[in-house]
């Protein structure tokens, strides 16, 4: 051992820098084996699961574990090595269920990067049964002892679901948490309101001010252009008189509306009055909600002045039910068109209501529903911020609830149910893989799938290397081709070729990985549970062996279905990777 003294004590005692945190049976130990190869990588403690805040038994949180001592092991393996820059990481693999780890590492080190091997909830369930049962005469798992895989799941399934629906009942807010939200929704609203009623203001500034002839009009070929303060380009052009309740019209009334700082959309809002006078336009504007039903005849001038009479009014309704996303609340404005009835004029949008809502979506800095008009040359929906809105929201910008910052009650009660039970629910990962999102964001996670590890176990281990920052190592055939502790031989000498899996789980087609041996098979079909010791060798994998019962897949996948749906959708957000699709299918 040499020991260089002049590093300095918080360089050699800096916290651990990545931790591996499962899942426990999707494939661990042979990414660990590889990565021993990897001169700048190293982990904490002498060996693969240090179990340091949560081991795999029942009952065993140990988040209260001294944390000095914890970063004295961490330092121990610098020391070691007399190097300050190896990558030093936890392995546990019951870390991933473990409810406080999270804010734990968090806590620990704030650019902790964390990572986890997701296998097929059932096949990842069957292995775990399968080790239990071979390992009964170990210190911890003596649960399966005397079950069969159907009989286990029977037992422990029917054990998870009436905890979960205990949790559930506590899903209902209470009285204080559902007054908060109404006074926050009271809050919201008030705004909005206020917020709409300024737009609404400005927008009959600008018309009042053509109304008034303040604006600038101009008239080319018939045609009388106007530009309100806003931007928006008012184009009148005569057309034969229509008569209509409201009154006799000349003119048609074009709107155009900056939409972005380089495009326009021009929307035929009305036609155009010419039987108010531009007093009268302008009271209208200035103090009515509603558009007149007709004009007395009084009023009616014979001819149309250069500034347009009332074109329309504009209602805006602030608690209308928002049209864009959830995320940005935003009043629908609408608004009526004093119209001469013409198809044209039919449009449910003018351009004030357009622009109001334009600037409101632009001042909720994200993306709105404009209200988009039913005429063919009136349509001023923004398309693009309406489909973005109508996809999930980025991860960057979601925010995910984990244990202590915003995991409500019944969601705890749940996770607690799952994280209790190691074989059938450590199965279920999106509550503790969101768990974890809720502290570590995106970027700093790296999530893994056993399929694609199977497949192409140099990617995977290259993903790995380039998510930790280390150079690519060189890692010797023999390694890469080894599969440790899989069914049938969990002690390290007995790890085995990758030809020794069975064909079907290396194929992601036919995910569901079958026993290795005889003994297995038994422990799955529910023949006479099988002696099985850790000391005995393990028999030749047997391709022959028979499935899984199908009513026990049909009940674990109804389990499992929702879970991995949730898993898929913090895939579409950008969270985490998209599982296999094999899963897709299978959970669909
Ligand atoms: N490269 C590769 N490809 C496919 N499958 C692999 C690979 N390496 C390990 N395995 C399978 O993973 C299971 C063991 O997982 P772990 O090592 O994580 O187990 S443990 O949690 O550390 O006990 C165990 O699954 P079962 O055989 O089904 O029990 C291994 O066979």
């Amino acid at each position: 051992l040499s020991v260089n003294f002049d590093t300095p004590y918080q360089e050699l005692y800096a916290p651990i820098d990545y931790a591996v945190v499962g899942q426990q049976k999707c494939g661990t130990s042979s990414l660990w084996n590889y990565l021993r190869e990897h001169p700048d990588v190293t982990w904490h403690g002498g060996a693969k699961e240090s179990l340091y805040f949560h081991g795999d038994w029942p009952g065993s949180a140990f988040c209260d574990n001294q944390i000095e001592h914890y970063l004295r092991v961490g330092g121990l393996m610098r020391q070691l090595r007399n190097r300050t820059d190896l990558k030093v990481g936890d392995w546990s693999t019951s870390h991933l269920s473990c409810i406080c780890c999270p804010i734990i590492f968090k806590t620990i080190n704030p650019k902790i990067k964390i990572i986890m091997l997701l296998r097929d909830p059932i096949q990842r369930a069957l292995s775990r049964f399968l080790e239990q049962k071979e390992l009964w005469n170990g210190p911890y798992h003596k649960q399966a002892q005397n079950h069969t895989f159907a009989s286990w799941i029977n037992q422990d399934m029917s054990a998870v679901r009436g905890c979960i629906a205990t949790a559930s009942i506590y899903d209902t807010p209470n009285v204080q948490q559902q007054q908060q939200q109404r006074h926050h929704q009271r809050l919201q609203r008030r705004r909005l309101q206020q917020k709409q009623q300024l737009k609404l203001q400005t927008h009959r500034r600008s018309l009042h001010s053509i109304l008034d002839g303040s604006s600038s009009g101009s008239s080319s070929s018939g045609s009388t252009v106007i530009k309100t303060e806003s931007g928006i380009t008012l184009t009148l052009t005569p057309i034969s008189t229509t008569t209509t309740s409201a009154g006799p019209f000349t003119h048609a009334a074009t709107a155009t509306v900056p939409t972005t700082t380089d495009t326009t959309t021009t929307t035929t809002i009305a036609a155009a009055s010419t039987t108010t006078t531009t007093t009268t336009g302008s009271s209208y504007l200035r103090g009515s909600s509603s558009p007149p039903t007709s004009i007395p005849p009084s009023q009616q001038p014979s001819s149309i002045s250069s500034t347009p009479a009332a074109l329309a009014t504009s209602s805006v309704n602030p608690t209308a039910p928002a049209t864009a996303s959830a995320a940005t609340p935003l009043a629908t404005s609408s608004a009526t068109i004093w119209s001469a009835g013409s198809a044209a004029a039919t449009s449910s949008t003018d351009a004030i209501a357009a622009a109001a809502a334009q600037s409101a979506a632009a001042d909720a800095g994200a993306s709105g529903v404009f209200a988009s008009s039913s005429s063919g040359s009136g349509s001023v929906a923004a398309s693009s911020a309406a489909s973005a809105s109508s996809s999930a929201p980025s991860a960057s910008s979601a925010s995910f609830a984990g244990w202590g910052a915003g995991m409500p009650l019944a969601r705890w009660m749940e996770a607690q149910c799952l994280s209790r039970s190691n074989i059938v629910g450590w199965s279920a990962y999106d509550i503790f893989v969101e768990n974890y999102l809720a502290y570590i964001p995106p970027e700093q996670l790296l999530v893994l799938y056993t399929e694609e590890f199977a497949e192409n176990p140099l990617a995977t281990v290259r993903k790995v290397e380039s998510f930790l920052g280390v150079q690519p190592a060189t890692y010797t055939q023999k390694t890469l081709s080894t599969v440790f502790n899989m069914r049938g031989c969990y002690n390290w000498n007995c790890a085995r070729h990758r030809s020794a899996l069975n064909p079907n789980s290396s194929s992601s087609s036919s995910h569901i990985q079958q026993p290795h041996n005889q003994a297995a098979a038994a422990a799955v079909e529910g023949a006479a549970a099988a002696s099985l010791s850790a000391t005995s060798p393990p028999p030749p994998p047997d391709p022959s062996i028979a499935r899984i019962d199908p009513q026990l897949m049909a009940r674990l996948t109804a389990f499992y279905r929702p879970y991995v749906q949730r898993l898929f959708r913090l895939a579409d957000m950008g969270a985490i990777p998209p599982p296999p699709s094999s899963w897709r299918t299978t959970y669909a």
